[in-house]
């Protein structure tokens, strides 16, 4: 059985004094970890609170990208190293932003993988088709295609404890949810991919998670799918109410 897990994704947003403010909302209300994962992925900057706030809490704690390389003359860049020695869990790679702003590519987000594992920390790889792709009838091509790529060379064992993120670019931010049908049969193709690309047992492990306008009014259905094993959420998680409402979704 998938332990689902819902990951909130700050992105640019809140600075180490709203973050800290934002603890001490939540605090004593997660879900027990058994049950659902609480995970929030946060700016470089904040993690550190973040971090703290884990040890004594069921939160799991993200950042939303690093290098893949441990250490070295690289001017800006966040270390997997660094990270991993500081507490932080996952890291999240592949996010379309991250693509379409900072130019991240296959090669990148597959090296970012395994330094993540190199680093005994768990990526979250995020995927997904922009509305021209999907028009056109190519999106699980390009999909699987990402997964494809960003997995080569990852272990089963790898695979089967790490998280990918679906996320239609055309959903994220706009408002614009993939209905629960649309979400849940991308998820398929997804761990249908898993299956080929590894075994049955690595696809019934990998959890994928569905982003795109998720929200507390819709998470309930998502979830209900039977591909779905949580949520990469944007805006809906800034706001501790509402981060409290996803994560205790079973409630
Ligand atoms: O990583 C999260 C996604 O980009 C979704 O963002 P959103 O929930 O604001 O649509």
């Amino acid at each position: 059985m998938r332990t689902p897990i819902i990951a909130g994704n700050w992105k640019m947003n809140k600075n180490p004094q709203e973050t800290q403010a934002f603890l001490e909302a939540i605090k004593g209300q997660l879900p027990d970890p058994a049950q659902v994962e609480s995970v929030i992925a946060a700016p470089a900057i904040d993690l550190n609170a973040l971090v703290w706030f884990s040890k004594d809490s069921a939160l799991k704690v993200a950042a939303e990208n690093c290098y893949f390389e441990d250490e070295g003359a690289y001017t800006g860049e966040t270390s997997p190293k660094a990270l991993a020695e500081m507490g932080v869990d996952y890291v999240v790679i592949g996010h379309s932003e991250r693509r379409q702003y900072f130019h991240e590519t296959d090669e990148d987000i597959n090296k970012k993988a395994k330094a993540i594992f190199r680093n005994k920390m768990l990526p979250i790889i995020c995927c997904g088709e922009t509305l021209e792709t999907r028009e056109a009838g190519h999106e699980v091509d390009w999909v699987v295609g990402q997964i494809k790529a960003a997995l080569a060379g990852l272990s089963a064992e790898e695979v089967s404890k790490l998280v990918i993120a679906y996320e239609p670019i055309w959903a994220i931010g706009t408002g614009k949810t993939a209905s629960s049908d649309q979400a849940q049969e991308m998820c398929h193709e997804i761990r249908e991919a898993v299956k080929s690309l590894y075994n049955e047992q690595t696809a019934e492990n990998v959890r994928i998670q569905y982003g795109g306008s998720v929200k507390p009014a819709n998470v309930q259905e998502l979830m209900a799918k039977p591909d779905i094993d949580g949520g990469l959420v944007g805006g809906a998680s800034m706001i501790p109410e509402s981060f409290l409402a996803l994560v205790n979704y079973q409630k």
